[in-house]
């Protein structure tokens, strides 16, 4: 006598199928009712916001971890993105304005990507526009290219200022080479005052000019200069840096090192960066 399983038929695995999808489908209008009990109990802030990007990228992060078998891990990162990018529009609706001064595909792959079709993507041509419809829209998001060089200038300066939008995420959450929609981008809002993530801190710091220890400075703090614009006042610098370092010590230990530094502005912060192979 055999004790194998006999080869199961396709109707039978297709049953299988059938049967799998319409439990998902179940557990995710399941979800849906839950973010309905969700939108009472949660404050979402002044901004209107209610994307809260600690939680999104702790929930990516053990998504990641947890994933294994023959779905690439692509797939299941850009369905988790639209589900919660979803769930985020459904408690309070958002649009993504997005800076294209660098290319609009890159932009677009990333907002559909990580917010996915029903979220509306706006595109502008400069990082200032981008500034002004997030600073004057109730909820909104807008995303910036980190790579693009200074094209757009020294954006990261009309982010300094208790009202104005920060920084509160920085996308893919989970980086990894080849990722198909890696282009790392910043994402801005109005302030989430509590409900922001400051693992990462981020400054805008105004240099009469560049000293070469700046850069070696930073790192022995454990942060870095992600982008740099010349402007009438000299050279901005964007600096990420970890939120245990107080301001006032990132502040002495550019001067220290020799740096001529004219302003240091908080403009945002977002969660530890998290990277797979
Ligand atoms: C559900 C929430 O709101 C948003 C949507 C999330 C989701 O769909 O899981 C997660 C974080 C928030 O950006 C929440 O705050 O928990």
């Amino acid at each position: 006598m055999s004790s194998e399983r006999p080869v199961p038929t396709l109707g039978e695995l297709r049953q299988e199928i059938d049967r799998i999808d319409e439990a998902m489908h179940r557990l995710l209008m399941e979800r849906g009712a839950i973010i309905d009990r969700l939108i009472s109990v949660k404050k979402t802030s002044e901004s209107g916001s209610a994307f809260r990007p600690g939680r999104e990228a702790s929930m990516m992060r053990a998504l990641a971890e947890r994933h294994e078998g023959l779905l690439p891990l692509d797939t299941v990162e850009s369905i988790w993105r639209v589900i919660i990018a979803t769930f985020t529009y459904v408690q309070a609706p958002y649009a993504v304005h997005a800076d294209i001064s660098a290319g609009d595909a890159p932009m677009r792959d990333s907002a559909r990507f990580h917010f996915g079709f029903t979220v509306p993507y706006v595109s502008h041509p400069s990082a200032a526009a981008v500034i002004e419809a997030v600073a004057s829209g109730r909820g909104d998001l807008g995303i910036f290219r980190i790579d693009q060089g200074a094209s757009s200038g020294a954006w990261w300066r009309a982010l300094a200022g208790n009202d104005r939008p920060k920084i509160i995420a920085r996308l893919p959450f989970i980086e990894r080479p080849d990722h198909p929609a890696g282009t790392p981008v910043f994402v801005i809002s109005k302030p989430l005052t509590d409900a922001a993530v400051r693992d990462v801190v981020l400054y805008a710091a105004q240099f009469e000019r560049w000293h070469k220890d700046v850069t070696g400075a930073l790192a022995g703090l454990g942060g870095e200069a992600v982008a740099s614009a010349a402007d009438a006042y000299g050279l901005s610098v964007l600096i990420a840096a970890p939120g245990t370092i107080a301001a006032s010590h990132l502040h002495t230990a550019l001067t220290d090192a020799g740096a001529s530094l004219a302003q240091l502005v908080e403009v945002g912060s977002h969660a530890e960066r998290f990277r797979v192979k």
